[in-house]
This record gives C-alpha cells, sequence and structure tokens, in this order.
C-alpha cells in the first residue's frame, strides 16, 4: 500500500534519513538525482530526506524540487543572525529549500560539546524557522555497560526537546554512540525497550503529539538489517549515516519500510 498524506491520522508513515556528514562533494550529487528520480522510492512507503553537508545543501534542493526526496542539514546556531562566524542559522536553511536540520547529533555533542540546553535551543530555532528538527539522543557504551541507557535518554529527552515540539515539527532519532559507524548494533530487544521508553516519555509530556512524533532508529543501519530494525514497534524509519552515500543502499532501505 502506498502511503498518502491523510493515512498520517491513522499511522506514522516511515521517515528514512540519510545523514551525509561531512562527505559529499559536488559531484556527489548524482547520487542525489539517482535517489530522487528513482522508481523505486517513487513506489516506497517511506517519506525520504536526505541531510547534505551546507555547500550542497541548496543546489541539491533545486534539484529534488517537485520529487519525493527532501533535502535536509546536519545543524544549525540557535540565533536568527549575528557573529557567528562559520555558522549557519536555521533560517538559513530553509532559505535554501532545506526542509529539516538534525541537531545534537552525537558527534556534535562529543566532539563540540553541544549539550542539552543548546540542542533545545536549536531545535526551538528550526521550528521557528518552519524546519523539522531531527533531535538525536544515545547513550555512550560505558552508560550501556553500566545500565544507565534509560536514564540518559530520560535526561536528553527532558533537555533536548523544546516545549512546542508537535509531530509535524519534531523528529527523535535515538542513535546509541557505541553503534554508530561500528557495524554494531543493539539487539531487536534492546531497540524494541528503548524505543517503547521514549514513546513513553514523549507521550507522557506532549500527548497526542508525542503518541506520533516519530522515532527513527540510527546506526549502522544498512540493506541487511533495515527490514529487522524498521518492523519493530515505535521504530517510524531511520536516521542512516555511511549506507546513504550510495543511491542503491539508501533506495534499499526505503524498499524495506
Ligand atoms: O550517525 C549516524 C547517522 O546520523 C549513523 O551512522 P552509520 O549509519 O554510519 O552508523
Amino acid at each position: 500500500m502506498k502511503w498518502e498524506d491523510s493515512d498520517m491520522g491513522s499511522a506514522i508513515r516511515p521517515l528514512v534519513a540519510g545523514n551525509w556528514k561531512m562527505n559529499g562533494m559536488r559531484d556527489s550529487l548524482a547520487q542525489i538525482k539517482h535517489v530522487s528520480e528513482s522508481s523505486a522510492l517513487a513506489i516506497s512507503n517511506a517519506e525520504a530526506l536526505i541531510c547534505v553537508p551546507a555547500t550542497l545543501l541548496h543546489s541539491a534542493a533545486v534539484m529534488t524540487a517537485g520529487t519525493p526526496l527532501r533535502i535536509g542539514a546536519q545543524n544549525c546556531h540557535h540565533e536568527e543572525d549575528g557573529a557567528y562566524t562559520g555558522d549557519i542559522s536555521a533560517g538559513m536553511i530553509a532559505d535554501s529549500l532545506g526542509s529539516h536540520a538534525i541537531v545534537g547529533h552525537s558527534e556534535r555533542r562529543l566532539v563540540y560539546r553541544e549539550c542539552d540546553a543548546s540542542v533545545r535551543s536549536k531545535a526551538a530555532a528550526a521550528h521557528k524557522a518552519s524546519l523539522t528538527a531531527i533531535i538525536c539522543i544515545g547513550e555512550t557504551e560505558e552508560e550501556r555497560i553500566g545500565d544507565r541507557t534509560l536514564e540518559v535518554l530520560r535526561c536528553q529527552l527532558a533537555g533536548s526537546v523544546p516545549d512546542g515540539a508537535t509531530a509535524a515539527n519534531t523528529v527523535i532519532a535515538y542513535e546509541p554512540i557505541w553503534a554508530i559507524g561500528t557495524g554494531r548494533t543493539p539487539s531487536i530487544a534492546d531497540i524494541a525497550a528503548a524505543h517503547a521508553f521514549i514513546r513513553a516519555e514523549l507521550s507522557g509530556r506532549f500527548n497526542g503529539e508525542g503518541d506520533r512524533m516519530r522515532l527513527l532508529y540510527g546506526g549502522s543501519v544498512k540493506p541487511s538489517n533495515a527490514a529487522g530494525i524498521l518492523e519493530i514497534d515505535h521504530v517510524n524509519g531511520a536516521l542512516v549515516g555511511g549506507a546513504s552515500l550510495m543511491a542503491a543502499d539508501y533506495l534499499a532501505i526505503c524498499a524495506a519500510c
């Protein structure tokens, strides 16, 4: 069955979001073109999004206008403008025709020391610019071994998701840090437990909006494991790093929805 927008009321349409991270030159736009024109995408149940580096944002968005593929960014600043050398505002992303911004990716939390409060204000800035914020959360391996996963997720959700988050303007991506780029994934039972917990937290805070917010799993999602992950309760799509760089792999993950 092909999903229509009207189906959103009764069920959550899966989202397959690619995150190219700091990869991609202008000639990589050929991958975007291939994805956007693919007949496999046209018949997929998934809503498709690729978050490209800022240098490619506008070209990719213009190239894909009128196709099922959306284009997003990987970060935004919390202010609308000002003396922030090297940064990009949410309004600039919207002006470049991007539809989404990833915020709070673990690489930014770890490398640039972004804290929950900063992620929350970036998500609020994305909302103000009419972007959908993809807010990332997830535990380290040490936290998992110490049986602190759910406590960490609770804390990150409370601190990183702004008031005013809705099912339309917010997506939560659960990415266990130890699963990113490692080829390791949690067990199906562990993903199910984390997603059920996140859903309960969001429903408790945002009521019906929390019931319908998309929850993505991220961390070593590949064509070979996508179907098994995507059928888990409360997994409403995937945030895909490495496997989103090649059109064929990304399309195979969309086809698994
Ligand atoms: O960090 C990720 C997506 O944001 C996951 O990356 P990989 O799919 O390469 O593990």
